[in-house]
């Protein structure tokens, strides 16, 4: 049986490359964040990054194992500017990254600190690809929006729409449709000033695919919000 892959010494990412080769590659994610190093880029800041998405009910939740994630495609959204050049690009699915507890969790870490927790909006290039499948093949096929979570008192709405119903898929595998509607809109900060960097899938298989856009400012939740298990 392939052995499954986590975070443990004999099956975490220093041994990933064993079963995917990406893993061993040149552009991998999720990486630290230097802010000193991080330089402005005047380019992207003429074009303007901007998004669209629907509101959407009865989307798909799913427990992969390592977090929930709601797949949501939708033909209407568009994601483009700032480091996407012309290529505009479609929501596919968010998920969420968390720790057991909340002084860790997000993927991506910021001068070496990590959040409680990091949201991905996952999106792909429908200007040059057919499908997902083949855009997470390609170096410029996904653009993914992390979002940080920040542990405070104020619950997040949206946030609560989703992990209200994570009782319903305890286990990996198991998926139920959430009942309210989703807007993505609702998971970005207000304040809207990114890292950008060419990456990869921060999980196995590692595809190096894709434009990542990290926001600077985290969204609060609450600890129950985002220490679920
Ligand atoms: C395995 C994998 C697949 C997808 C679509 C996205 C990711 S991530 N965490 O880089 O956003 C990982
Ligand atoms: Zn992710």
């Amino acid at each position: 049986m392939a052995a499954e892959w986590g975070y443990s010494p004999t099956n975490g990412p220093d041994v990933w490359a064993r079963l995917f080769p990406q893993a061993g590659g040149a552009r991998q994610s999720p990486v630290d964040i230097c802010t000193s190093i991080a330089s402005s880029d005047s380019n992207l800041e003429m074009k303007k990054l901007t998004f669209a998405y629907e509101s959407q009910s009865d989307l798909r939740i799913l427990n992969t194992g390592h977090g929930w994630k709601v797949e949501a495609p939708q033909s209407g959204s568009r994601l483009e500017g700032g480091p996407l050049g012309e290529d505009i690009y479609q929501l596919e699915q968010f998920h969420c990254h968390w720790g057991e507890t909340s002084a860790e969790g997000s993927e991506h870490t910021v001068d070496g600190r990590a959040y409680a927790g990091e949201l991905h909006l996952v999106h792909w290039n429908t200007t040059k690809y057919q499908s997902f499948a083949e855009a997470a093949q390609h170096p410029d096929g996904l653009a993914v929006l992390g979002v940080f979570f920040d542990v405070g008192n104020e619950s997040n709405d949206e946030i609560e729409k989703i992990v209200s119903t994570l009782s319903e898929i305890k286990f990996k595998g198991q998926f139920t449709d959430i009942p309210d509607v989703i807007d993505p809109t609702t998971f970005l900060p207000s304040g809207l000033g990114y890292w950008t960097y060419l990456g990869s899938l921060t999980t196995p298989p590692c595809n190096e695919c894709v434009i990542w856009i990290v926001y600077k400012e985290p969204i609060t939740v609450t600890e129950e919000q985002v220490t679920y298990h």
